[in-house]
């Protein structure tokens, strides 16, 4: 399968930072949510992948094109959406269109318009009087209008309400129905990647923990759940993270042949969610 994005062996330093030598890869028609605690290093990634921000080493593809010398290209075919305002505040909503359409070639007006109206967005209203949802909204709006090929978004839920998020992720679902798609997509809920991702990215602290397809992820760990009185320094170093209470303790595991090994039937083995698997792994010993 071709893949539309590809990131090798990418560093970039900051004073107190650094992205060390990460890479992934999404293949054409799947949706990854890329997730990671505050600081880890999201946007950092997205920004070099939109080259907003030059890397210090490495190399990253879009469509098998490189990010830098293709950079054009590459944008004419990504829908971008970032939290952070672009656009310009005086200008109505329309007034900017007109000055975004014409980057694109192809840009659908009826694409637009139908989204203008499906997220009831006031046309002729100027961009600073939009509360945060609207302008996330508009910013999709016109990453969505001009058949963008593949969709990188920076935290897109966030300040949306749950209905709005809701409805946002019906909308990236339906577009998954072309197969020549692609979606990157940053967040902190892992709820919504529950939803729709079909790969989960993982980065901490300036390293990818792991980029994997969700149901194996999800189907490689365990929660092992006990009795204190059975927990001691060895069996502790078998888990990803435990976390103990007066009632007993709860942990992650990567090894489940091996907790089945170990605790027999003194433990309840269950499955975990997305959001242990990301919780245990930053904290550890939580
Ligand atoms: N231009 C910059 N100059 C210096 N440091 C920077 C710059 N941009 C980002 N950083 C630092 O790089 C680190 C990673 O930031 P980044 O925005 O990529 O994290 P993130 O995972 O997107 O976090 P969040 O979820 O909070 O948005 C942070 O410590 C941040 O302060």
């Amino acid at each position: 399968m071709e893949n539309i994005l590809e990131i090798k062996n990418v560093t970039k330093t900051f004073k107190g930072f650094e992205l060390k030598n990460i890479g992934f890869h999404l293949e054409k028609g799947y949706i990854m949510g890329f997730i990671g605690p505050n600081g880890a290093g999201k946007t950092t990634t997205i920004k070099l992948i939109m080259n907003l921000i030059k890397r210090d080493t490495g190399i990253i593809k879009v469509f098998g094109l490189d990010n830098i010398k293709d950079e054009q290209c590459i944008k004419n075919r990504v829908g971008f959406v970032y939290g952070e305002n672009y656009f310009y505040d005086e200008l109505s909503l329309l007034e900017m269109k007109k000055i975004v359409a014409p980057f694109y070639s192809s840009w659908d007006d009826k694409q637009f318009y139908h989204y203008i109206n499906k997220f009831n967005l006031p046309l002729n209203k100027k961009i600073k009087a939009l509360s945060k949802g609207m302008r996330m909204k508009f910013a999709l709006v016109l990453a969505l209008s001009h058949n963008a090929e593949f969709i990188i978004m920076d935290e897109p839920t966030s300040g949306l309400d749950p209905v709005f998020r809701n409805e946002l992720l019906g909308i990236l679902y339906d577009l998954m129905q072309d197969e020549n798609k692609g979606i990157l997509f940053s967040t902190h809920i892992t709820t919504d990647l529950d939803k729709i991702a079909d790969y989960i990215t993982f980065i901490n602290n300036g390293e990818i923990i792991f980029s994997e397809q969700k149901d194996a992820l999800l189907e490689s760990y365990a929660i092992i759940k006990g009795s204190n009185e059975i927990l001691d320094k060895d069996i502790m170093k078998e888990f990803v993270g435990v976390k103990e209470n007066r009632f007993g303790f709860e942990a992650l595991t990567k090894d489940i042949e091996k907790a089945r090994q170990i605790f027999k039937n003194r433990v309840i083995i269950e499955k975990p969610s997305l959001e242990d698997i990301i919780l245990y792994t930053v904290r550890g010993n939580v």
